[in-house]
């Protein structure tokens, strides 16, 4: 089989290689801001949000913490516009990105889907798929096509955004699914970043990693946030104050849909947050 032609240029890397696509925004235009705007959202009759508003900032690590049921994973679902797949969902409010509204008629879901990528709780590469494959997934889906020189750069770039390379540079043609937990997750991470992202929305993703395979992760999480938005859902609050710049606290009291009580920088959410409510949940007395 041959390569594919060089017909499309891939789109240029934030801060990097630039990359004359006409449909792309301008570099000041892609910062990556994400704003929800009274995000409701149902499941058939049951309200599950309840006029969620919040800015997650350019460049900078946003966690939604929570108890279990409070919306969160419902919520991150609804920013790239994952809540429209379920049959019984509908949804009210604004997603902006950088202040177009996502869900704008005539805004094509594929296009919010590239700019907002998704790692999920459970690593899900193609495991039959060789990590080179993997990599480059989504641009085949996307019906990106490259040229083998730029597509082998993209690979590495991708997996060293990661913090994969060196663990995986000698394997490339191994299956995805041949690799550890924590490794499939950094390559769930890095076929994510292929598409270059704005944004990435990340759902417990460390939920299912031992320990060292955490930390690795929360590293990539760390060197990511220079160049890509990153919105965190997790249960684990010493993982939120490791990585987050700020927090947002969902919580849904007594049959009530999800809210958000209270978000701020994440030293302030922990350290002197102004609803006892926060104070509780970020302390571990209930959740
Ligand atoms: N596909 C679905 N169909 C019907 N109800 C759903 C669906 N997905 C979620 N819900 C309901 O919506 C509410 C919010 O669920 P969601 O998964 O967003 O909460 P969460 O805060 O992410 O929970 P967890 O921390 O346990 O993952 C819950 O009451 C849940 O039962």
């Amino acid at each position: 089989m041959t390569d594919l032609a060089d017909t499309v240029t891939l789109p240029p890397v934030p801060g990097g290689k630039p990359g004359p696509d006409p449909a792309e925004p301008a570099a000041a235009t892609r910062a990556g801001a994400l704003e929800a705007e009274a995000v409701s959202a149902w499941f058939g009759d049951r309200k599950v949000l309840d006029r969620v508003s919040l800015a997650m900032p350019a460049r900078e690590v946003t966690a939604l913490i929570g108890p279990s049921g409070c919306g969160k994973s419902t919520f991150l679902r609804i920013l790239n516009r994952m809540h429209e797949l379920i049959g019984s969902a509908a949804l009210s409010g604004r997603v902006l990105l950088d202040g177009s509204d996502i869900y704008d008629r005539g805004r094509r879901i594929t296009h919010a889907r590239r700019e907002i990528g998704m790692v999920f709780q459970k690593p899900n590469p193609f495991p039959a798929m060789s990590l080179h494959e993997n990599v480059l997934a989504g641009l085949k889906l996307g019906g990106v096509r490259a040229g083998r020189e730029e597509k082998d750069a993209l690979v590495e770039e991708c997996l060293t955004r990661a913090g994969l390379w060196n663990e995986v540079k000698d394997r490339l043609r191994q299956p995805g699914g041949a690799l550890s937990g924590g490794q499939q997750q950094r390559l769930c991470i890095a076929r994510a970043l292929a598409v270059r992202p704005r944004v990435l929305l990340m759902d417990e993703p460390c939920s299912a990693l031992d320990p060292t395979s955490t930390r690795r992760v929360e590293e990539t999480i760390a060197e990511l946030k220079s160049e890509v938005t990153i919105v965190i859902v997790t249960h684990n609050m010493q993982q939120a104050a490791r990585v987050s710049d700020s927090c947002a606290f969902f919580l849904a009291e007594q049959g009530t849909p999800g809210a958000i009580v209270e978000h701020g920088p994440t030293e302030t959410m922990f350290g002197a947050p102004t609803d006892p409510r926060t104070a509780d949940y970020v302390n571990g007395r209930f959740g």
